[in-house]
């Protein structure tokens, strides 16, 4: 706690300025009732060292009882937060020490006075650690200390909007056994996540076992969806690609993609009992599936899709295809990719209404309902994405652009996940069966990570499309070490 005091006193002092202290400098604390409010009774005790006049103003029921003893052994006051306190009025710096990781929607959140500086202890006050959603009265800073590791909170939703600059202050405690149930993933944890099961064996592979992805897709009233995830799972570089399309549209996507094979109702059971009797090493007739982008869901699934579903075998599942996933629990390992509409839907069919804004609001509260009551990974599309786990842990993605906000993007992202959840360097020697639940998140999560370096690296050149993002695949999974 002293050593997160001092990063907190020493950026105070840099806010500031000044040395020696200009008269009338006042360095007032806004203490809540935690480990934050002791963090900032500390770091006023050594501003008052400093020769800083301080303030204390206690916001909640307690304080830090030793941090308090060392902040008035100092020479500094508490008194209790009112509203029209004078200090607020007259401080120079506020540093926020309310409620750091502790904050929950709805906390009371005191008024400060408007274009105060304001130096937050760990995270701004009314802004929610993991998910990024500000409070309307959030006390906005200038600058932000935050200790022991970067916040998902602090980079994602209105968190960019609210925390200043951001200083990561590493601290000597070993985190062990409090690991955070939210991870931010960004490029580079991408690249490890990627790179963590590659051996040398992998270049021997031949294409049954590099992987091969099943892909259910595409409609009259679709037909390019189907083209799209097709082309970027082959433009990742698919062992084998075998697509089930409906029989209209299946010679457009043969023209399109010809690295496909198809696939008839017959080779799916065919494909799904020799998986039951996978032989180590051997390959696979299909490893992975991809189920949804441009079905049309007025079409009752063929009873092969079902099986496909009452399978083991691993699966995304987008679009109109989680309008076919049976509610509840199911034993398919599985990442469902809804956006909050999706998502409203899947939680409705699991019994839980909810709205958009809700969804909006607290997306990881939602999205982990969804990811318990199907037992399955659910990664939440849009400007952010958010990947949970049944267990509830989860991962936030913001390495995105504005311009993946466009028509087909998603049926790319499957694409880019079937490959993934295919390869079997990423998820076992050809034995994908036993793909974790963990191992899928990581996966949905680097395919999110690949999906928006392919937006950034469009938009760098010009306008974004759904193909555009295709074709520059190639060169973006190699960066990835593909
Ligand atoms: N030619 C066709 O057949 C087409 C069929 N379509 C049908 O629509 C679905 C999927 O639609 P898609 O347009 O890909 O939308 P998704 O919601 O699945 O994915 C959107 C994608 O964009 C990202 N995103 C959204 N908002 C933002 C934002 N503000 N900033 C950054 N990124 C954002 C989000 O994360 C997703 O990755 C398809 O299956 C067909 O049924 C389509 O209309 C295309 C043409």
């Amino acid at each position: 706690m002293k050593q997160a005091a001092s990063a907190l006193a020493a950026e105070a002092v840099d806010m500031l300025g000044e040395q020696p202290v200009a008269p009338g400098t006042l360095v007032v604390g806004l203490i809540g009732p935690g480990n934050n409010g002791g963090d900032g009774l500390y770091a006023l005790a050594q501003l008052e060292d400093q020769g800083y006049a301080t303030a204390a103003l206690q916001c909640g029921p307690s304080v830090h009882s030793d941090a308090l003893s060392v902040y008035e052994s100092a020479g500094g006051r508490i008194a209790p937060y009112s509203q029209d306190n004078q200090p607020l009025a007259n401080a120079t710096l506020i540093i926020d020490a309310l409620y750091g990781l502790g904050y929950r929607s709805g906390a009371e959140l005191p008024r400060i006075p408007r274009g105060s500086r304001v130096l937050a202890c760990d995270l701004p006050s009314g802004l929610n650690p993991e998910t990024g959603v500000a409070d309307d009265k959030v006390l906005l800073a200038e600058r932000t200390v935050t200790f022991g590791a970067m916040k998902s909170g602090l980079l994602t939703g209105d968190g960019p909007l609210v925390t200043g600059d951001i200083t990561v202050v590493p601290l000597d405690f070993d985190f062990t056994g409090q690991a955070p149930r939210t991870n931010l993933i960004d490029k580079q944890a991408a690249l490890q996540l990627l790179d963590a099961h590659r051996s040398w064996r992998d270049a021997g592979r031949h294409k049954y076992q590099r992987g091969v992805l099943g892909l259910i897709a595409g409609s009259s009233l679709y037909p390019g969806a189907a083209q799209l995830t097709a082309r970027a799972a082959v433009n990742c570089g698919v062992g084998l690609l075998r697509t089930h399309v409906p029989e209209d549209i299946a010679p457009l996507l043969a023209v399109a993609v010809p690295e496909t094979v198809p696939l008839d109702d017959d080779q799916i059971r065919e494909a799904l009992s020799s998986a039951r009797r996978y032989v180590h090493g051997r390959g696979a007739k299909i490893s992975s599936w991809a189920i949804g982008p441009g079905l049309d869901s007025r079409t009752p699934p063929t009873g092969a899709i079902a099986e496909v579903f009452a399978s083991r075998q691993p699966a995304v599942i987008d679009a109109s295809g989680l309008e076919l996933v049976p509610a509840g629990p199911s034993e398919q390992p599985r990442v469902l990719t809804p956006h909050a509409k999706e998502l409203r839907m899947l939680l409705r069919r699991a019994g839980v209404t909810v709205t958009i804004e809700e969804i909006t609001a607290d997306p990881i509260r939602w999205t982990r309902w969804a990811a318990l009551s199907y037992n399955a990974v659910v990664l939440l599309k849009g400007p952010t994405n958010y990947i949970v786990a049944p267990d509830g842990s989860s991962l936030v993605v913001s390495h995105t652009a504005p311009q993946l906000a466009t028509a087909g993007s998603g049926d790319v992202l499957t694409g880019i996940l079937g490959y993934l959840l295919s390869d079997s360097s990423l998820t076992g020697v050809n034995g994908v069966q036993t793909v974790s639940n963990r191992r899928m998140m990581e996966l949905a999560a680097c395919a999110a990570v690949i999906h928006g370096e392919a937006g950034r690296a469009a938009a760098a050149c010009g306008t974004v499309n759904a193909s555009r993002l295709i074709e520059l695949l190639p060169g973006i999974m190699k960066r990835f070490g593909f």
